[in-house]
């Protein structure tokens, strides 16, 4: 079996090796690396996978999955340089850090994969971009995309779309947890508990995800299928369009997605 090795035991490290274990595979084909010795020993230990240096794990594995800021990926790169074989993968979980870039730093010819993941595949329902860099097959894109699907969906893009992917998906979870606060807070003024308004708005997110995604009807479709005319739903409706809140989202996540752009330029 070939060996993968993690490098940044952060949150999507620890993400990716969880749901690579829960999808059945060894943890002695697994190795993680880290710039804080405790944190790494710990992840290592939790997981019962090994914990090398960068150059030792690069020297071992076949695929190399780069879990780093996007900020301390040159210095990433350049550890890695002279230990990146011929045949091996190299997949960037980095936010903005196009596969041109991932290229000229690592040995010409090296097949380099850009993913862009999302938290949820911590309870395996992550969603993925992925995009194949220039010397990338089919066989390596195909392993960039088993290794994502160990933990949610994955979908196959153009990277100059990755940006985008990364402001919808990749940040996404932060915009609906800031929503699902909004609404606990609002259920505690109207003088619920906060636990009880914590299940309300949990479960009805939940359901309203799960109907989205099993009756595949459009959004307006469902939302309209909630508002009674001259009820509840559309007085509140009403106050969200009053207040911007569909252009504030639309801003939101264009400043995200050029925010992902400045990313690839090194600006930290
Ligand atoms: N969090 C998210 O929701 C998502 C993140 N991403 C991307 O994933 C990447 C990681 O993000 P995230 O996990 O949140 O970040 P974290 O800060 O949680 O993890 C990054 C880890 O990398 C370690 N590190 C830094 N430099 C090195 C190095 N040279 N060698 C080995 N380890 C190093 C850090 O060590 P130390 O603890 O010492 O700082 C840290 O533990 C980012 O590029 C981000 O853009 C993509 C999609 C979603
Ligand atoms: O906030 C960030 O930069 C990272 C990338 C996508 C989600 N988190």
């Amino acid at each position: 079996m070939s060996t993968t090795a993690i490098f940044g035991a952060g949150v999507m490290g620890e993400t990716l090796v969880s749901g690579l274990i829960r999808s059945g595979r060894e943890p002695g084909d697994l190795v993680v690396t880290g710039r804080t010795p405790d944190k790494v020993n710990a992840l290592a230990q939790r997981y019962g996978v090994r914990a090398l240096s960068n150059a030792e794990a690069a020297d071992l594995a076949d695929t190399l999955v780069l879990c780093v800021k996007p900020q301390d990926m040159t210095g990433l790169l350049d550890e890695l340089r002279d230990h990146v074989a011929p045949g091996n993968t190299v997949i960037s979980l980095a936010a903005g850090i196009t596969t041109e870039l991932l290229e000229s730093r690592l040995p010409e010819g090296t097949s380099v994969v850009r993913v862009m993941p999302n938290t949820p595949a911590l309870v395996d329902q992550g969603m993925a971009g992925i995009s194949p860099g220039r010397h990338c097959t089919e066989e390596h894109l195909a392993e960039a995309e088993a290794l994502l699907s160990s933990c949610g969906k994955v979908v196959r893009l153009a990277e100059k779309h990755l940006d985008a992917v990364t402001a919808i998906s990749g940040s996404g979870p932060a915009y609906i947890f800031y929503v699902v606060e909004a609404m606990i807070e609002a259920g505690v003024v109207l003088g619920l508990p906060r636990a009880t308004s914590t299940e309300l708005v949990v479960q009805t997110l939940y359901g309203a995800a799960t109907m989205l995604r099993e009756t595949g009807e459009h959004p307006t479709v469902l939302r309209e299928q909630v508002s009674s005319p001259g009820g509840t739903t559309v007085a509140a409706l009403r106050q969200l369009d009053d207040h911007k809140v569909r252009a504030a989202f639309v801003t939101a996540i264009e400043a995200a997605a050029a925010r992902s752009k400045q990313l690839a330029s090194g600006q930290g």
